[in-house]
């Protein structure tokens, strides 16, 4: 073999291979990449969640500890599964933005890698159970098998047809792989109004009783929410064999938002706008915003949920 045509053809079969096989530096330097490499930047994903997400000091903590234990282990032995619950307005969307932001930073990436089901949208008839049982097995089945770092959100989950999210079970469970394709690297997000009430309950009687937020049970809350799921017909998990079975990694509680965490988000959003911080349009907002419960006006009723319709009409 001549020299100089083996060596052409040898470095056109390593800009191939660089550019088809999934991981490859090329491409994920310049096209979109699955995270194979588990590049999930834990110190930005702390940053992010510190500085932007107010009043969640639970929340914020159990994820990120979740998070990178769960990137630090090059094999889990099953997906991380978090289910987030709170009023709404709370920031259970919110904080599943910033971890897909984290996981996949480029746009095309999030687009092919980061998948939202949401049950209203696409679970809408009880009767069809079957037919979405069947479609919901083979997205993650099809998305796994592309890219092992997926990241699954399920938002509405209360609005879920029951019985439905049981049909997953087999791809959340302690396995090797099944059919060839391996499952630990997923991570699947559940995002629940359910255990919401609950949640205020306890936040409540820890303010009555005039003890700080920060000294809320964690543990409590999360055995508290996951009985209350399993029991609640209207949760998505409903006698769920997900809770049976421990498959759920996490649940986790976002605390009803005070005056001063309303403040705080409407301040951001006036930064976001452009405008100037004033003050006393910060302060008239968050008043008229923390509306719950009526006699004694702690929390606002809708979180944070309506904060950047209101800076529109006041400014
Ligand atoms: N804890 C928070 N810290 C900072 N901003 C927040 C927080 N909660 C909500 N927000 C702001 O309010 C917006 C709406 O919140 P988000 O969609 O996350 O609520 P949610 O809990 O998912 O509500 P729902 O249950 O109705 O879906 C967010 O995009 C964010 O701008």
């Amino acid at each position: 073999l001549e020299p100089i045509t083996t060596s052409l053809a040898f470095c056109g079969a390593a800009v191939m291979w660089q550019l088809f096989s999934p991981a490859s530096w090329l491409k994920c330097r310049f096209l979109e990449c699955c995270n194979m490499k588990d590049t999930l930047d834990i110190p930005a994903l702390q940053m992010a969640l510190e500085q932007k997400v107010f009043g969640q000091h639970l929340a914020t903590q159990v994820v990120l500890k979740a998070l990178s234990a769960h990137s630090r282990d090059k094999q889990p032995r099953k997906p991380l599964v978090m289910s987030f619950h709170g009023w709404t307005g709370t920031g259970k969307t919110f904080v599943s933005k910033i971890i897909a932001r984290n996981l996949y930073q480029r746009h095309e990436a999030r687009r092919r890698f980061v998948h939202q089901y949401d049950a209203v949208l696409h679970f809408p008839h009880a009767e069809h159970i079957k037919q979405y049982k069947k479609q919901l097995q083979n997205w993650i089945r099809g998305n796994v098998s592309i890219c092992p770092r997926s990241l699954f959100i399920f938002s509405e989950m209360d609005q879920m047809p029951h019985g439905l999210i049981d049909s997953i079970m087999p791809y959340l469970s302690h396995r090797e792989a099944i059919n060839g394709v391996y499952y630990g690297k997923a991570i699947f997000l559940f995002l629940n109004n359910a255990g919401g009430d609950k949640i205020i309950e306890v936040a409540l009687d820890h303010w009555r009783r005039q003890k700080g937020r920060e000294e809320i049970p964690l543990t409590d809350l999360q055995s508290m929410l996951s009985a209350e799921i399993f029991n609640n017909r209207n949760s998505g998990f409903w006698k769920s064999k997900l809770i049976q079975n421990n498959l759920v990694d996490y649940f986790i509680p976002f605390l009803p938002l005070e005056y001063k965490h309303v403040k705080e988000c409407i301040q951001e959003e006036l930064r976001y706008q452009g405008h100037q911080e004033d003050e006393d349009l910060i302060i008239k907002i968050a008043l008229a915003m923390s509306d719950y419960p009526s006699e004694d006006r702690i929390y606002s009723s809708k979180g944070c949920k309506t904060v950047a319709s209101k800076v529109n009409l006041a400014t």
